[in-house]
C-alpha cells in the first residue's frame, strides 16, 4: 500500500502544487490520478520515488516512510514509465530492457534472455529486439518502456501519461494488453492521466484532483460515476455518467419475462431453442434478436433493448438457448429500484 499522509508540496516561487493530500493506494491494484492540467498529479507521483521532496507530510510504502530509505534501493523497487517511453536512443530495444537486469548483477546472457521474455510479455516479437527506438512506432516504444520498467520486477510501478502519445486505436490496444498484463502481475500501480475515460477504464481506484493540488474525490470508478461528491467531479466525469456506470454491473440480478410474443411481435426460435429473430404478423423474420447472458453488463442490455426492433433484449444461456426477455420499461423499473436500494444502503 502507498500512503499519502497530509502531503504538501510548495515549489520555490510559492505555488502550491499539492495541498494537504491524504490517500491510500491499495496493494496489487491500479490507482489512477486524474484531473485538469497543473493540478499536481505528476508532482504527487514523483514524490513516491523521491524525485520530488514533499514540503511537509509523509509518504509510506507498506508502512515505511520513503524519506528514510536509500534512494537507489527505493527506486529499484519502483518501476517508472513516462510518456514517449524515455528510451535510450543509441541502444537497441533489447539492450534498453536488459540494462536493469545487468545493473542488478545478472550476467549479460541472463539479462538478455530476461529482456527477451519481457518483450514477449508486452507483445513484441523477436524481430523488434535488434531495432533502435527510432525504428519503432509510438505504441511499440511505449511497450518497450513498460517492459523496461518491469525488468527489475518491482512491486510498485509509477506511470506518467504512458498511453497519451499514441493515437486512439493504438491506445485502445495498449489498454487491453496492459489490463491483461496487470491481471497476471498484480503490481501496485499509480498512473497519471488527464483523460477521465482512461481513468475509469483502467483504474481500480481513481483520485480526481482539482486546481490547486486538492484531492476532489477518491473512489472506485463506479463510485465516481454514481456518487460524485460535487459539481466539479460530476462535470469532470462527464454527462453520460449514469449510462456509463451501468458498465460496472452485470445482468445477473436482472429479472426476465417468459419468452413469447411481445408488442405484436413473436420471438422465433430454431429447433434447439436458440433465437433467430423477431417476426411481426407472420411476416419475415428480422434477424436482430439482441442477445445477452447473465455475465454481460447492464449497459449492454440497455443498449440491446433500445436498439431492438421491439424494444426487448433476449437472455440466452451458455448453450445459446433463449431463457427470457427484458423489455426496456422493465429495465427502467429495475434501475429505479436499484437506485433506491443503494440510496437506502448509503443512508443506513
Ligand atoms: N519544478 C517546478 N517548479 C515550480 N513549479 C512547478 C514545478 N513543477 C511543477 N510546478 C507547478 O506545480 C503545479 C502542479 O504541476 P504538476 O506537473 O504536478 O501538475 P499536473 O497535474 O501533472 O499537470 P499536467 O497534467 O499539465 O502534467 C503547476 O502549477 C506547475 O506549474
Amino acid at each position: 500500500m502507498i500512503t499519502f499522509e497530509d502531503v504538501v508540496k510548495v515549489y520555490p516561487g510559492g505555488s502550491t502544487a499539492v495541498d494537504h493530500l491524504s490517500m491510500e493506494l491499495p496493494t496489487g491494484k491500479m490507482t489512477v490520478l486524474v484531473g485538469p492540467s497543473g493540478c499536481g498529479k505528476t508532482t504527487s507521483l514523483r514524490m513516491i520515488n523521491r524525485m520530488v521532496i514533499p514540503t511537509s507530510g509523509r509518504i509510506l510504502i507498506d508502512g515505511k516512510d520513503v524519506s528514510g530509505q536509500d534512494e537507489a534501493v527505493l527506486r529499484r523497487g519502483i518501476g517508472y514509465v513516462i510518456q514517449h517511453a524515455g528510451l535510450f536512443p543509441h541502444r537497441t530495444v533489447l539492450d534498453n530492457v536488459a540494462t536493469v537486469p545487468l545493473l542488478l548483477g545478472k550476467t549479460r546472457r541472463e539479462a538478455r534472455s530476461a529482456a527477451m521474455e519481457l518483450l514477449e510479455r508486452v507483445g513484441l516479437t523477436a524481430e523488434f529486439a535488434k531495432r533502435y527506438p527510432a525504428q519503432l512506432s509510438g505504441g511499440q516504444q511505449q511497450r518497450v518502456g513498460v517492459a523496461r520498467a518491469l525488468a527489475a520486477d518491482p512491486p510498485v510501478m509509477l506511470m506518467d501519461e504512458p498511453f497519451s502519445a499514441v493515437d486512439p486505436v493504438v491506445r485502445e490496444g495498449l489498454h487491453r494488453e496492459f489490463l491483461r498484463l496487470q491481471q497476471d502481475l498484480g503490481k501496485t500501480i499509480a498512473m497519471v492521466t488527464h483523460d477521465i475515460d482512461e481513468a475509469i477504464k483502467l483504474g481500480d481506484m481513481v483520485a480526481v484532483f482539482r486546481q490547486g493540488g486538492h484531492l476532489a474525490q477518491f473512489g472506485t470508478p463506479q463510485e465516481l460515476l454514481e456518487q460524485p461528491v460535487d459539481d466539479f467531479v460530476a462535470e469532470f466525469v462527464g454527462r453520460d455518467r449514469g449510462l456509463r456506470s451501468l458498465s460496472f454491473d452485470t445482468a445477473a440480478d436482472l429479472p426476465v419475462q417468459p419468452v413469447g410474443s411481445f408488442d405484436g411481435a413473436e420471438l422465433v426460435l430454431d429447433d434447439a431453442g436458440r433465437p433467430l429473430g423477431w417476426r411481426r404478423d407472420g411476416g419475415t423474420i428480422e434477424p436482430t434478436a439482441g442477445v445477452f447472458t447473465t455475465g454481460d453488463s447492464l449497459r449492454m442490455v440497455t443498449d440491446l433493448a433500445i436498439t431492438s426492433p421491439v424494444g426487448a433484449a433476449v437472455r440466452v444461456g451458455a448453450d445459446g438457448k433463449a431463457e427470457g426477455l427484458v423489455r426496456h420499461h422493465d429495465l427502467v423499473d429495475f434501475l429505479a429500484a436499484r437506485r433506491d436500494r443503494r440510496a437506502a444502503e448509503r443512508s443506513a
